[in-house]
């Protein structure tokens, strides 16, 4: 049964079983001045939304771990009548993964418990502005955008499945993380979801994080006071202001030093960011949208990445199959492709032959949509007839035997004269120093390349590659 406390306009449903903690949110809320109501289990809490008071309800705080009816539950259960109704999860420390399925699930942020009182009022603030009625309505009645999507070549099943889900996630506010090797298409995706969401008129900003110089990280991204440092010569607003209304798009997040990461995370939870060298918060709203080519709850376990800040970026995550784990797409990319550098060329080739389709279906192509774009241009550029042949396509690598690394480079790279695997820290030489070689000495770009980050790379070349 829900107990009232202050009846007024609009109010907060509280949704708990523990009375020690109703009371502690209680005097929160009472302390700036929010009118709320309790009920202590989830059915009290349908019954109060389906009752005389329902409609005066504008924000559910929604433990998710109750005895009778859970949080999930309740979501499930309240979601068809009341879509545009903000919910916020509340959620002990160790079960972040529930909170997480809760925000798949349609709540705007979750919290952990025990929650700070500036953290609680921010996060209402945050999901009675952001996520007001009147724009959930709007984005309900909207059909499912997949225009965005439409530019995307997607004939493979795995290809289509990311296409749903990123148009799913198009249609809600959540952080979205799209993981996959360099070259999937994590961009183009993430463009696509911003297009099909209802943000499409806002600016979408991205960010190479693996690019930024260390030293400038913060200040790129949150800005910088005129006179914060050595150099800044005037105020510099930062990407977050810059991506205000619309859609940051963090790439390479897993390169962002830990330093950075404590503010994102302040950024991304409460949307308040703090210039370097300034007194003054600056609020933003933004949608985040971040990519990674690394495994990063792998990074979370080897201490380099923030837990919390995972949890938070990668909500949702959406990942891309390298290209040849989808060899379906490769002949609708391919022939994308030759259309548009033809035109881009002006060169008469209208597509390519069987020979070439087929040796491009086989190949491993290690940096994927892009390699083959690149392969598909060149080759373009070079041919003088009508059709792409084999032959236009020579500098392509065959595919791997068995699984075997056959090409004399590969041997070379990876085994002694006498057979035997070399030790890593050669290895890892080798490869550091073929990618300088094949981006012609561009730290950046072997850097991204390597999946490492461009200070990692400088170390490394820097300090000698046979260290740790
Ligand atoms: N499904 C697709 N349909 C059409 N073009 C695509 C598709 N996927 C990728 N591309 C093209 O491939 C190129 C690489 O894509 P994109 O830059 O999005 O990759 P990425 O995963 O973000 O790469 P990186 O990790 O190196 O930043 C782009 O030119 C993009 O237009």
């Amino acid at each position: 049964m829900a107990s009232g406390k202050e009846v007024g306009e609009r109010m907060i449903l509280m949704v708990d079983d523990d009375p020690a903690q109703r009371r502690m949110t209680g005097a929160m809320l009472t302390a700036v001045n929010r009118r709320w109501i309790e009920a202590e289990g989830g059915s009290a809490a349908l019954d109060v939304l389906n009752g005389p008071l329902g409609p005066r309800v504008s924000l559910v705080l929604l433990d998710l771990a109750m005895p009778d009816l859970d949080g999930m539950e309740v979501l499930a259960r309240l979601r068809p009548a009341r879509r545009d109704l903000p919910v916020i999860a509340l959620t002990a420390l160790g079960s972040v993964a529930h909170a997480v399925a809760a925000m798949r699930a349609g709540a705007q942020d979750f919290l952990i418990k025990p929650v700070a009182p500036e953290r609680l009022e921010t996060a209402i603030r945050a999901a009675l502005s952001r996520e007001g009625a009147e724009r959930s309505r709007r984005r309900v009645s909207a059909p499912l955008a997949i225009d965005g999507f439409a530019a995307l070549v997607a004939r493979s099943p795995v290809t289509r499945g990311a296409i749903r889900l990123a148009a799913r996630a198009a249609r809600s506010t959540i952080p979205v993380l799209i993981e996959g090797e360099s070259g999937v298409g994590k961009e183009v995706f993430a463009r696509a979801i911003h297009a099909a969401s209802d943000r499409a008129a806002g600016p979408f900003v991205a960010v190479n994080c693996g690019a930024l110089p260390e030293m400038l990280v913060e200040s790129i991204l949150f800005g910088h006071e005129k006179g914060a440092f050595t150099g800044a010569v005037a105020r510099r607003i930062g990407k977050f202001e810059e991506a205000d209304g619309g859609v940051l798009f963090l790439d390479e997040i897993g390169d962002l030093p830990l330093g950075a990461q404590v503010k994102l995370l302040r950024a991304a939870q409460e949307g308040e960011v703090d210039p370097v060298g300034g007194a003054r918060t600056i609020r933003t709203d933004i949608r985040l949208i971040s990519a990674t080519n690394r495994d990063l709850a792998a990074e979370v376990a080897a201490g380099r990445f923030r837990e919390d800040l995972f949890y938070r970026i990668g909500v949702f995550p959406v990942t891309l199959p390298a290209l040849r784990e989808r060899r379906e797409d490769i002949a609708p990319l391919a022939e994308r492709f030759v259309a548009r550098f033809a035109a881009q060329e002006r060169k008469p080739v209208v597509g390519l032959d069987t020979a070439a389709l087929a040796l491009l279906t086989a190949a491993q192509w290690p940096g994927n949509v892009r390699q083959l774009e690149n392969a598909i241009h060149r080759a373009v550029v070079l041919s003088e007839g009508a059709l792409l042949g084999a032959a236009d396509f020579s500098h392509i690598g065959p595919p791997a035997a068995g699984g075997h690394a056959t090409r004399t480079s590969e041997r070379q790279a990876f085994f002694d004269e006498d057979g035997h695997i070399r030790p890593l820290v050669e290895i890892e030489a080798a490869a550091l120093e073929a990618a300088l070689t094949r981006y012609g000495g561009a730290m950046s770009e072997a850097a991204r390349r390597l999946g490492i980050g461009r200070s990692t790379l400088y170390r490394k070349t820097r300090g000698g590659t046979g260290q740790a």
